[in-house]
Parts: C-alpha cells; structure tokens; sequence
C-alpha cells in the first residue's frame, strides 16, 4: 500500500509565472501553506529548471510538467537529463511508445523521479477530443491510456478528478492519481473543463491536486492554499 500523504503535501501549487523572481516571490509569500511546486511551460523555459534545482536544495518537492511527448530515443534521453534536477514527478503524453521511453530513461537515470502519464488534457471535453480526431469519449480514452500506464509501469496519471474513481480502479492503489483542473466553489473556471473541488477530489480517490490561478492570482495566496489544504483535510 502506498504512503499516507498530508494534507498540505497533496496540494501541489502550479508555478505559471514569466519569471524565477516573479515565482520565488509567490513561494515566500505562501511560506509553510504548501510544500509542493509545479513548473510547466512558461517557467520552465525561462529559468525554471534551475529554480526546480533550488527548490529542491531548499527541501521543497518539485513537479516538472513539461510533458514530453517526442521519439523513443529523444524522449528516454530527456528523462534521463531531467532526472538530475531531483524533482519527484515528470509528465509525459500518455502514448505507449512515449511512456514505455520515459520508463526505460527513469529506469536507466535510478533516481527515483516519478513518471506520470497525462491522459487528456483538463481542458478538453468530448467535442475537442472528437475535434482531434478521437472517436471515444472523454471518459473512455482517459480509462484506455491509464490501462497503458499501468501495463507499462507508469508511476501515475494526470487526468481530472472526475475520472478518477473510473482511473484508480484501473490502476489499483499502488499509482498515483493527479488532477489538475481544481477549483474551490465560487472560483474562476477559466479555460478548464472538467473541474472539481478540492475536497470532491479527496473523496474520489485522488492523491494530489494541483491549484495553479485560484491561488496565484489571489490577494492573498497563503491563505487560499490553507483553505484548500483545510478543505481536503475535512473531506479525508
Ligand atoms: O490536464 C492537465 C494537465 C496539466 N495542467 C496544468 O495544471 C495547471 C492548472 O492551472 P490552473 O491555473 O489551476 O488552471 C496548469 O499549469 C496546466 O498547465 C492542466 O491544467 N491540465
């Protein structure tokens, strides 16, 4: 069975900002609110692997959502360099020869980074997905590609939470379920689609939830992330 996880390290705050400064400052504001740190695209590639570097010396636990997604080869030697910055998780597309990849190069790096497979993207609902070409539902195509994680030794899912009862009885308890697209009632949904509050996500099953603009455009950040961390708290 997996480890218990706390409240305040299942809430994993998406870094999304144009600057390490910008990010740093957001990180004192929010002080001992959160633990966890998220780098995607617009961080990551302006400074924020080095930041994920710091993070980590400084005893934080850091998520690079950069979502690999290339040939075999450019992908298991990608993992295998990411795998040196000591963060926890990694994305990748949740396309068997991406994941089987990523699994060779965390396989072959041994450093205990984490790969999770990104089913469909939160943004999407059943017309996008038939909008790129996908017959199946939502629903299904997340249940077919976490079936493919699981078959290849993926360490997780990214998928929203309302899939994620459907997910955790394909995958079983031992890989880790993580949904973005959380969003405490009355907040703003922006481009999300498949969106579910934090306290729902703990009473389906999942094991982090990752909150980007509700608490980075908030007034006063450290105290949404304590709202939602006392939120999920009440709901385990
Ligand atoms: O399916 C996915 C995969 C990744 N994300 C990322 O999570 C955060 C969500 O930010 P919010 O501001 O809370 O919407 C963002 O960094 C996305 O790139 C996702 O939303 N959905």
């Amino acid at each position: 069975m997996p480890e218990p996880i706390s409240p305040r390290d299942r809430l994993i705050v998406a870094l999304d900002m144009a600057s390490t400064d910008e990010a740093e400052r957001l990180i004192a504001r929010i002080g001992d609110a959160a633990s966890f740190y998220k780098i995607g695209y617009r961080l990551g590639y302006a400074g924020g692997l080095t930041l994920a570097e710091r993070l980590v010396r400084g005893g934080h636990k850091v998520f690079l959502d950069l979502k690999l997604h290339d040939i075999g080869n450019t992908v298991e030697e990608g993992v295998q360099s990411l795998a040196g910055i000591g963060a926890t998780f990694l994305t990748v597309h949740a396309y068997p020869q991406t994941m089987r990849a990523a699994a060779s190069g965390r396989d072959k790096a041994g450093s205990g980074l984490k790969i999770l497979g990104v089913t469909v993207l939160t943004s999407y609902d059943d017309a996008d997905a038939r909008e790129a070409g996908y017959a199946l539902p939502v629903t299904d195509l997340v249940a077919a590609r976490a079936a493919a994680a699981k078959d290849i030794g993926i360490d997780g899912i990214v998928c929203s939470a309302a899939e994620a009862a459907q997910v955790r009885a394909v995958i079983g308890p031992d890989r880790l379920i993580v949904t973005p697209g959380i969003r405490p009632a009355g907040a703003a949904i922006g481009d999300q689609k498949r969106v579910v509050t934090p306290a729902e996500a703990m009473r389906v099953g999942v094991d982090h939830v990752v909150v980007g603009r509700p608490i980075t455009g908030a007034a006063d950040p450290r105290d949404v992330a304590r709202r939602i961390v006392d939120e999920m708290a009440a709901a385990l």
